[in-house]
């Protein structure tokens, strides 16, 4: 999806095709959601929404925060509610924390109201972009290495049941955006059929 004419009428056509669902990017932290998220959505002209700063909004605490004070399955359960709400809230695109797919009720809620995309990266191209932030309870361990590469192990087989799957290596943002963008459309397209 260029910055054409043409473009303007893909983009047209995604929305109408799209209607009220939700494009949700799931994947493991690191992979794109937010950054490619926010794109995503300001190429189609929708709303991005991030369900990580929905629960820090709601919680008026940080993940890490949360994690220190509720520990991870009080977190789990409110990240779960909060999915489940921003998921009737389309059209727009929301960008899952990398958990949240993981939860069997949230895949059935996205399943009807959403398309789902797994913005797929390798374990080099994780740690390399998680390493720039320390916000992430998870990795908080000895061997933050070997803790990507069990997530990677556990994940991937789950998040492999999103309707779409995206590789989200080191090109520009935009180009993974737009690879989106138009992966969407196809998958809208069949399943109109
Ligand atoms: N295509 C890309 N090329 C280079 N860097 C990228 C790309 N996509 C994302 N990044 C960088 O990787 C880091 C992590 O990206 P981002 O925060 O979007 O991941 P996330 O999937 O939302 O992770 P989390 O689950 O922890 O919220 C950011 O610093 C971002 O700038
Ligand atoms: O992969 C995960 O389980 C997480 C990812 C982040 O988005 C946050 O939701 C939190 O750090 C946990
Ligand atoms: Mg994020």
């Amino acid at each position: 999806m260029g910055g054409d004419a043409s473009a303007i009428a893909d983009v047209a056509r995604l929305r109408e095709r799209l209607g009220s669902r939700t494009i949700a990017l799931v994947g493991l932290m690191g992979a794109g959601k937010t950054t490619v998220g926010r794109r995503l959505a300001s190429l189609l002209g929708l709303p991005f929404r991030d369900s990580d700063v929905e629960i820090e909004e709601v919680s008026r605490m940080t993940i890490p925060e949360l994690f220190e004070a509720y520990g991870e399955p009080e977190f789990r359960a409110l990240e779960a509610r909060v999915v489940q709400r921003l998921a009737v809230e389309g059209p727009q695109v929301v960008g899952t924390g990398g958990g949240a797919y993981m939860n069997g009720e949230t895949r059935e809620r996205l399943k009807s109201t959403a398309v789902t995309v797994w913005l797929k990266a390798d374990l080099d191209t994780l740690m390399e972009r998680v390493s720039r932030r320390s916000n992430r309870p998870l990795l908080k361990t000895a061997d933050p290495r070997e803790t990507m590469r069990r997530l990677i192990k556990e994940r991937y087989p789950i998040y492999g049941q999103a309707d779409i799957v995206i590789e989200s290596r080191n090109v520009k943002r935009e180009q993974v955006a737009s690879e989106v963008a138009e992966a969407v459309q196809a998958f809208l397209e069949r399943n109109e059929r």
